[in-house]
């Protein structure tokens, strides 16, 4: 389903788990800032939302996308239950986008298979800022919130698994 046919910030409150004991870090890229700003916003207050504390968030920024994957490698090693890599990567007149864009998924799911805590993948991946506009709390929502209620069921995930 395309985005387009569903809103990013929509989700059943009754269905996620309680989030109040868990931990998250979230790691923000400061390219686009404008759109990652967005993001982070989504998912920091569908985070507090649903009962997770303030105190309970390492927040961190790394340069770009790129430097998601290592970011959310140290992430990993803070004792959180699930990390949010949050990143807006937007096509310019090259080829790198194809590159950051496959370094970036690659690299985050390769953390999700080494190691036991989970990375979220909220990075935008667009073909122009509109898009980008658009998903980061526009008129197809909001990917932070998304990326925030999958880290909930995520993190509760690894705790009964
Ligand atoms: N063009 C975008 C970038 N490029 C920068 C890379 O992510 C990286 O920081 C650089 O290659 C140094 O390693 N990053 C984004 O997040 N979004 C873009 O649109
Ligand atoms: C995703 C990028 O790195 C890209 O926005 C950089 O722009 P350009 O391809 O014009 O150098």
């Amino acid at each position: 389903m395309a985005t387009a046919n569903k809103n990013l910030s929509d989700y059943d409150k009754s269905t996620i788990p309680n989030a109040k004991d868990f931990r998250f870090g979230i790691v923000v890229s400061e390219w686009n800032d404008t759109i990652t700003e967005g993001l982070f916003q989504g998912a920091y207050s569908t985070l507090i939302e649903n009962s997770v504390s303030p105190e309970s968030i390492i927040i961190w920024h790394v340069p770009g996308s790129f430097e998601l994957i290592y970011g959310s490698k140290k992430m990993q090693e803070q004792m959180v239950d699930a990390v949010i890599a949050i990143g807006s990567v937007i096509q310019g007149e090259t080829k790198h986008f194809d590159f950051v864009c496959e370094g970036v998924a690659q690299g985050i799911k390769d953390l999700n298979v080494l190691h036991d805590t989970p990375v979220i993948f909220c990075v935008l991946t667009d073909n122009t800022m509109q898009q980008a506009i658009d998903r980061s709390g526009g008129k197809h929502g909001n990917k932070g919130t998304e990326a925030a209620i999958a880290a909930i069921k995520m993190a509760d995930l690894r705790k009964n698994a």
